[in-house]
């Protein structure tokens, strides 16, 4: 599967101890992420992963394009909700493509341990 790691500052620890304890599941697929998410993590495992733009520079806009051009299987997004983000309108169209194009999107740990176990590519 495609699958798209995205965490907003304050959940980036938090993005960062999920996909260590989940490595062997990430090797296995083709990751994305937005720049400074991507580069955190590829600091702190041995995943390669294709970087866009940090999200306030366009990269939730980059992987909002690969959602509607259907060419992502996952996102899984830890967002801040308890800090306003300067670049919100990318974050909420990116949000909006997921469910235009019926993409699964985990916005919190839990929903994306259960998708991570349970979504197979049909
Ligand atoms: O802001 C983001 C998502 O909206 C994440 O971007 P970075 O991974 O570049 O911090």
């Amino acid at each position: 599967m495609n699958i798209a790691l995205i965490a907003h500052d304050k959940k980036k620890e938090k993005m960062i101890d999920f996909v260590v304890k989940n490595e062997s599941y990430f090797k296995k697929h083709t990751l994305f992420a937005t720049g400074t998410t991507g580069t955190k993590i590829m600091e702190n495992t041995n995943l390669t992963i294709s970087l866009k733009k940090s999200g306030p520079l366009g990269g939730d806009q980059e992987l909002g394009a690969m959602v509607a051009n259907q060419q992502l299987d996952l996102i899984i997004f830890f967002r801040d909700p308890l800090t306003a983000q300067p670049h919100e309108p990318d974050v909420s169209a990116l949000l909006r493509l997921c469910d235009v194009y019926n993409t699964p999107l985990a916005t919190n740990e839990r929903t994306a341990e259960l998708f991570i176990h349970h979504i197979k590519k049909d």
